[in-house]
C-alpha cells in the first residue's frame, strides 16, 4: 500500500471531510482527478488498483490517498481475498472494506465534472452528502419529489405521521453523455447521449427494486456498508458488469427490511467512455437471461424479524441465494459462499462494527 498527503490552502471546511472516503476502481492513470480537485483535494481517497499489481498508477499530486492492489489485497485478506474480483470494477468494494469512514463516496475513472443547465460546474459530492444527510420517503411518495428541498415540502394529504421520514442509506446519482446502457442497447444505439438534465431527487418507494450503477453511488457505510458487497464478477467468472446491480438488488431488498432509504437523481456526472459494446455483451450475455430469475427471487426475498443488522440480513440472503438460486446456474451457489466469506472479511477488518438501522 502507498500513501501520500501535502497541506492545503485554507478553504472552508468541506462538509464530512473526516467522515467520507472517495473509492476509485482503476486499471487507469488518475488524471480524471485533476479536474475534480476543487471538490475532492479536502478528502481521502482509497484506490483500488485492478489488474496487473506491478503497473505504477500515478496519482496527481496534492491528494491525500491510500492505494491497493491486488497483491496488497491477498496480503491484507488472505484465503478471503477469494471473495474480491479480478479484472473487473467490482474490485471497488474492497475499498469500502477497508475504509473506516462513515460515509463513502464511489466514482469511475471516465467519470469527469458535469454543468447544470446554468453552466456551472456540478459539485456531485456536496449532492450526495446533502442526500444522505436528508431523510428519505420510501414509505409514502412525495409527489413534488424531495420534500426536504430548499424550496420543496410534502404535499397535501402527506401523512404528517410521516413526514420524519426513515435514514437515508444510499444516494445514487445519474450521468450526462454517456448513459449506463446494457450492451444490446449500446449496440443499437450506439449514438445515444444523455442531455437531459432533470432536476430532482427521489426516493425510490419500498418494495420496488432498481438497477444500481456504481460510476457515481454514495452510501452510509454505518448503515449499509456490509450489504454492498459487489460480488464475484471478471476473471475465471461466467459475468461480469452485474457488480453493482448485485450489490443494488441485496442492499435495497435490506435497507426495505431495515426501514432505510434510497435515493436516486441528482447530482449528474459526465461519463465521457463508452466501454465495448461487444465485450460488454459477452460479460453481460449470462446475467441478461439470469436477471428474468433474478429479480423475481429478490422481490420475493423476505428477511425475519429476528434479523436486525446488516450482516444478519446479508447472511440470511446469502442462505436463500444457495437455495434458490442454484437451480439458475451452480455459479450462485460459489456466490453464496462468497456472499459468507464477505461478511467474515468485512467483521475481520471491522470488529466493533455491527450494523444496525
Ligand atoms: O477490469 C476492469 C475494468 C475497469 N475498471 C475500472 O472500473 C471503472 C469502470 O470501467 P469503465 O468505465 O471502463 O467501464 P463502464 O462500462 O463504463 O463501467 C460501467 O459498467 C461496469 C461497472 O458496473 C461500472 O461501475 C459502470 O460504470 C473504471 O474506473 C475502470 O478503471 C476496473 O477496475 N477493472
Ligand atoms: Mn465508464
Amino acid at each position: 500500500m502507498s500513501s501520500s498527503s501535502s497541506s492545503h490552502s485554507i478553504s472552508p471546511t468541506p462538509l464530512l471531510k473526516d467522515e467520507l472516503d472517495i473509492v476509485i476502481p482503476t486499471i487507469r492513470n488518475l488524471d480524471f482527478l485533476e479536474m475534480w480537485r476543487p471538490f475532492f483535494q479536502h478528502y481521502h481517497l482509497i484506490i483500488v488498483q485492478d489488474g496487473d499489481p506491478s503497473k505504477v498508477i500515478k496519482v496527481p499530486e496534492g491528494f491525500d490517498y491510500e492505494l491497493y492492489n491486488r497483491n496488497d489485497i491477498n496480503k491484507i485478506l488472505g484465503p478471503k481475498a477469494s471473495c474480491i474480483s479480478f479484472k473487473d470494477s467490482a474490485c471497488r468494494c474492497f475499498g469500502y472494506m477497508v475504509s473506516k469512514k462513515k460515509y463513502i463516496y464511489t466514482i469511475d475513472d471516465d467519470c469527469f465534472v458535469a454543468k447544470d443547465p446554468s453552466g456551472k460546474d456540478i459539485n456531485a459530492l456536496e449532492q450526495h452528502i446533502k442526500n444522505l444527510l436528508c431523510p428519505s420517503t420510501p414509505t409514502f411518495f412525495n409527489t413534488l419529489y424531495d420534500p426536504y428541498r430548499e424550496g420543496a415540502d410534502f404535499v397535501r394529504g402527506y401523512p404528517f405521521s410521516l413526514r420524519m421520514g426513515a435514514p437515508t442509506a444510499v444516494s445514487h446519482g445519474l450521468w450526462l453523455n454517456i448513459p449506463d446502457y446494457d450492451a444490446p442497447t449500446q449496440l443499437v444505439k450506439p449514438r445515444e447521449r444523455n442531455q437531459r438534465y432533470v432536476d430532482a431527487v427521489m426516493t425510490i418507494p419500498k418494495g420496488t427494486l432498481f438497477p444500481m450503477c456504481g460510476m457515481n453511488l454514495a452510501f452510509d457505510r454505518e448503515l449499509i456498508g456490509p450489504a454492498m458487497y459487489f460480488g464475484l464478477m471478471g476473471d475465471g467468472q461466467p459475468i461480469g458488469r452485474y457488480d453493482d446491480m448485485w450489490a443494488g438488488w441485496c442492499t435495497k431488498v435490506i435497507c426495505d427490511h431495515l426501514g432505510l432509504g434510497v435515493k436516486t437523481g441528482l447530482p449528474y456526472i459526465w461519463h465521457s467512455k463508452a466501454s465495448d459494446p461487444f465485450v460488454n455483451l459477452r460479460k453481460e450475455y449470462k446475467g441478461i437471461f439470469w436477471q428474468e430469475q433474478l429479480i423475481p427471487f429478490f422481490q420475493a426475498a423476505k428477511l425475519p424479524k429476528a434479523c436486525t443488522t446488516v450482516q444478519e440480513c446479508y447472511i440470511e440472503l446469502s442462505k436463500q441465494v444457495r437455495a434458490e438460486l442454484a437451480e439458475v446456474d451452480p455459479y450462485f451457489t460459489k456466490l453464496a459462499d462468497a456472499m459468507v466469506t464477505w461478511i467474515e472479511a468485512w467483521d475481520e477488518l471491522n470488529p466493533s462494527t455491527t450494523t444496525t438501522a
